[in-house]
């Protein structure tokens, strides 16, 4: 994460490769305190502690919500995953979120995980400015397109110690819809990418943040970077805890590939889409795989007047 070193030039140009080839890298000496990432994950382990009574009072309330709990579109013949859940919104409010959840148990909780979001939402921009940079635009460029004004989403995964872990699934294979995603897992394996046929396992890396390009990052830069498929599995004789940081954009910004992207040789590939239609319309429908592939044109054609 150098910021004005004589290194920097090398940082940009791995962290593009890795964003165009994984779709993921890991980030250390990243500015936001160890103690307050051992906080926020100590936090988490207390509040999956409380008794379900307990937790069953911050129950969510609408799909994909925020609050306890997983309140998803059943799907016939698919198993649930075997994951708890807490879901909250920092920095900015979703605009349509009508539930005012106030953490107020394990007590310090709430103010705990708005401070620990600004710190994570100031480091997603700073890694939106790399890639920005990375790819010869403006140090604002990324974060001007695809989350100007969003929320932070951030959604704590409790996978519990299970009996027969080869018969459940943690989080099934999916793409996130954010711009981009801020990942912090505990020292248990879990987490998964593909290469090349195979499933690789993403490495705890303590005091580390797993960052992850989303779907709209991959629109906006006209396919460039690349939302990839993950899964987590879960772990057996343990239990883990992971907590994904989801930079959202407003419900009102286009998602549509940059024109400082597009050219005669590298025309759009993709068509514009509201992102509250995208959450409502892609994802919600549970078209888990390949989301952005429902904007992707069939014979691209490049429009100069654009
Ligand atoms: O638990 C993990 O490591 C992954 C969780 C995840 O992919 C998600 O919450 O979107
Ligand atoms: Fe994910």
């Amino acid at each position: 994460m150098l910021e004005d070193e004589p290194g920097r030039e090398q940082v940009l140009a791995d962290t593009i490769r890795a964003s165009e080839e994984w779709g993921f890298f890991q980030v250390i000496n990243h500015g936001v305190p160890d103690t307050l990432m051992d906080a926020a994950m100590e936090m988490s382990k207390r509040f999956f502690a409380l008794t379900s009574a307990e937790k069953e009072e911050f129950k969510m309330r609408q799909v994909a919500g925020v609050g306890y709990g997983r309140f998803v579109v059943e799907r016939p013949g698919v198993a649930k995953d075997w994951v708890d859940r807490l879901q909250l919104n920092s920095v900015n409010k979703d605009e349509l979120e009508v539930y005012d959840l106030v953490l107020n148990n394990p007590p310090g909780c709430q103010g705990l995980f708005e401070k620990y979001g600004n710190a994570v939402y100031e480091l997603a921009r700073r890694i939106l400015a790399i890639l920005s940079e990375g790819m010869e635009q403006n140090s604002e460029f990324f974060y001007k397109k695809t989350a100007a004004d969003g929320f932070l989403r951030t959604s704590i995964n409790y996978y519990p110690p299970c009996p027969q872990p080869d018969l459940v699934m943690g989080t099934s294979c999916h793409e996130d819809a954010s711009s981009i995603t801020i990942l912090q897992q505990d020292d248990v394996c879990g987490l998964e990418v593909p290469k090349v046929g195979n499933w690789v396992s993403v490495s705890p890396i303590p005091h580390a943040f797993v960052v992850k390009i989303g779907d709209i990052l991959q629109v906006v830069s006209n396919d460039k970077l690349k939302s990839v498929t993950h899964r987590a599995v879960v772990a057996g004789h343990t239990g883990r805890i992971s907590i994904a940081n989801f930079l959202m954009p407003r419900r009102d910004t286009k998602v549509q590939p940059a024109t400082e992207l597009c050219s005669k040789t590298q025309p759009s590939v993709f068509g514009s889409m509201e992102y509250g239609r995208y959450l409502v319309e892609v994802v919600a429908t549970n078209l888990l795989r390949n989301k952005v592939d429902t904007l992707r044109i069939k014979h691209p054609v490049y429009d100069s007047s654009s």
